[in-house]
């Protein structure tokens, strides 16, 4: 299994539409958030969306496999689906957040945990900006995020610098190849 992970507006949402797009052989796990929906987000496709109350629920009933705060909203990794491909042998990959990668790191030593990283700071903020989706305060949190996150890239397995999307994809399919799932 791989975990893709790395500051707000790096591009992870990005290189994954990219792999799906290209690469429908690799499984992307959904996860469950208490965010609201972007506008062309689709329940199931980018996320399944969730209250507060069914998030609490499937963090009581031990449904997924690591979850955390984010930002204002929660996010989750429905366990029974990823344990499912992974029994099957199928290629999986994670995007969560860097407290999700810490989790998974203490429950599943095996898996390749990979650090998407901008170009540059300035870039990785004119991307979040230019995004256009959150609001002034917003962005300011995931930035904050962002510095924890730039700070942890060495307990990451591997580093790939977001520069070109089809470059990153490239390198995440040879890596998805040889990691054991
Ligand atoms: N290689 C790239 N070069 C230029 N722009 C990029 C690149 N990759 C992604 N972007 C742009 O950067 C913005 C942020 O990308 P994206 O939403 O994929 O980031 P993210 O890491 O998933 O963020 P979040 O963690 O907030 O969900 C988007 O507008 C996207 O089009
Ligand atoms: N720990 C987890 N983090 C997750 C999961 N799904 C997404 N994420 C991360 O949350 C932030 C914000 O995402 P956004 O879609 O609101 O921009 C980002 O770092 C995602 O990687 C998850 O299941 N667990």
């Amino acid at each position: 299994m791989t975990v893709l992970s790395g500051p707000s507006g790096v591009g992870k949402s990005t290189v994954v539409a990219e792999l799906r797009r290209s690469h429908p052989e690799v499984w992307l796990s959904v996860s469950v958030t208490t965010r609201k929906p972007r506008p062309g987000e689709t329940h199931g496709v980018e996320y399944f969306f969730a209250g507060n109350d069914e998030f609490d629920r499937l963090v009581a009933s031990g449904e997924l496999l690591e979850w955390a705060e984010f930002a204002g909203n929660r996010y989750g990794t429905p366990r029974r689906a990823v344990l499912e491909k992974l029994a099957a042998g199928v290629p999986t990959l994670l995007e969560i957040d860097l407290q999700g990668a810490r989790q998974v790191r203490r429950t599943m030593p095996e898996a390749l945990l990979v650090f998407l990283a901008p170009p540059t700071w300035e870039e990785l903020e004119r991307r979040l900006r230019g995004r256009g989706t959150e609001p002034p305060d917003v962005i300011a949190r995931r930035l904050e995020a962002g510095r924890v996150e730039m700070a942890a890239e060495k307990e990451f397995d591997l580093t790939l610098v977001n520069t070109s999307v089809n470059d990153v994809c490239h390198r995440l399919i040879t890596l998805l190849g040889h990691s054991p799932s």
